[in-house]
């Protein structure tokens, strides 16, 4: 049955992202979009300009909570998501992290043996993450008074994804070297997965005491494995991962995001307990995930982000055909995968209206 979004309720109950993810068919649904805070938009880059290089703006907590804000002052999304990136916690484990202009990041030394496992400080990471901690409580209170309907969510990569990173240590179209390891040596990447997993649970779980309502895992490399590859570094992992953030804060919805896992997202959806919300990534059929997913967790999805780039009359046809798939379902509305760079900020207006209208 739907419900109205503008239902009142008491408290924090009000939000209707927060009533999505506990599994109400909100009408319209709560939108945001992944990658919302970005170079899209000027008063990002503003900012960015101030604080010289990305880390540098991550690890700012005046700074990261400002572009936190920005895209829901401008287009009053119904959350924010924290400013930092997935790859903060390596960095906070020691890895060195750096983002060259036009190659992404790198994270130099790559992690690839016993000696590289045992220079990690995965005890000491969260401490490490103070700032970003302290972001989450300056974006709470910034949204209490300036967007009280809007929720904060906290998040991490998903520890597949992120090893990714840590042992190519950059970006890399198909992460062959981390695929290879984990065929060559699972003991070895079992344990980088396991530390991982730990730390993510951790960091999590500080997020959620520093003010996230709801936290997200991106495992954008996920769809890269094959199905048993997948169970073993996707879905166990996460599944440890949902049940550690369950037991310390059951309040806090967790959304998790496999991209690119086609078929697998049903078995994801069902074996990692307790989830809110599943992310739907881009080439995900909305009416095929409607009915594989337990209809007790959101979908949330799946806009092509070069149909935003288009915008026009292929924005719209695009965004109603998801409305229309997810009529009647608990749904948050987003993309397929993170805003790029390019997209005219008014199209994201456009889209806005559009859904609010439902
Ligand atoms: C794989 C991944 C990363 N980071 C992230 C992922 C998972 C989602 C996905 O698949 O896109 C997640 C991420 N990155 C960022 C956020 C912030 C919150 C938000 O969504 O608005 C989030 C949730 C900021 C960012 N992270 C990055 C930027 C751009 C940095 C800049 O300002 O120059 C932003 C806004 C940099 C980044 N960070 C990463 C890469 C590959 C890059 C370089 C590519 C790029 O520039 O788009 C790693």
């Amino acid at each position: 049955m739907e419900t109205d979004r503008e239902a009142p309720r008491a408290g924090g109950a009000d939000k209707p992202l927060l009533r999505a993810l506990a599994g109400e068919a909100v009408w319209p649904p709560p939108f945001w979009l992944m990658r919302q805070a970005g170079r899209y938009l000027p008063e990002y880059r503003a900012v960015r300009a101030q604080a010289g290089d990305f880390v540098a703006l991550c690890t700012t907590p005046a700074l990261a909570a400002e572009v936190t804000l920005q895209p829901v002052r401008r287009f009053g999304m119904d959350a924010a998501i924290l400013f930092s990136d997935i790859l903060i916690l390596p960095w906070a484990m020691g890895q060195p992290l750096r983002f060259a202009e036009g190659e992404g990041p790198i994270l130099e030394p790559a992690v690839r043996d016993a000696a590289g496992l045992a220079a990690l400080d995965a005890r000491g990471a969260v401490a490490r993450t103070a700032p970003v901690l302290e972001t989450v409580r300056r974006a709470r209170a910034m949204l209490a008074q300036e967007a009280p309907r809007a929720a904060l969510i906290g998040f991490a990569g998903g520890p597949f994804t992120v090893a990714c990173y840590m042992v190519e240590g950059r970006g890399s179209r198909d992460f062959a070297l981390a695929r290879e390891l984990a065929y060559r040596d699972p003991a070895w990447f079992g344990r980088l997965i396991r530390l991982l997993a730990e730390a993510t649970a951790d960091y999590l779980i500080a997020q959620a005491e520093a003010g996230a309502e709801a936290l997200m895992l991106f495992d954008s490399w996920a769809g890269l494995l094959p199905p048993a590859q997948f169970r073993r570094w996707v879905i166990e992992p996460t599944a440890a991962v949902a049940r550690a953030v369950r037991r310390r804060h059951p309040e806090v919805p967790l959304i998790g995001f496999p991209r690119l896992a086609g078929p697998m997202l049903a078995e994801y959806a069902q074996r990692v307990a307790g989830l809110g919300a599943v992310g739907m990534d881009t080439a995900m059929e909305p009416r095929w995930a409607a009915q594989a997913v337990p209809p007790g967790i959101a979908l949330q999805g799946n806009l092509d982000p070069l149909a935003l780039v288009a915008g026009g009359a292929a924005l719209e046809v695009e965004a109603r055909a998801i409305l229309a798939a997810m009529r009647g379902r608990p749904f948050v509305f987003n993309l397929g995968h993170g805003i790029v760079p390019q997209t005219p900020p008014e199209h994201v207006a456009a889209l806005a209206r559009l859904v609010r209208a439902g």
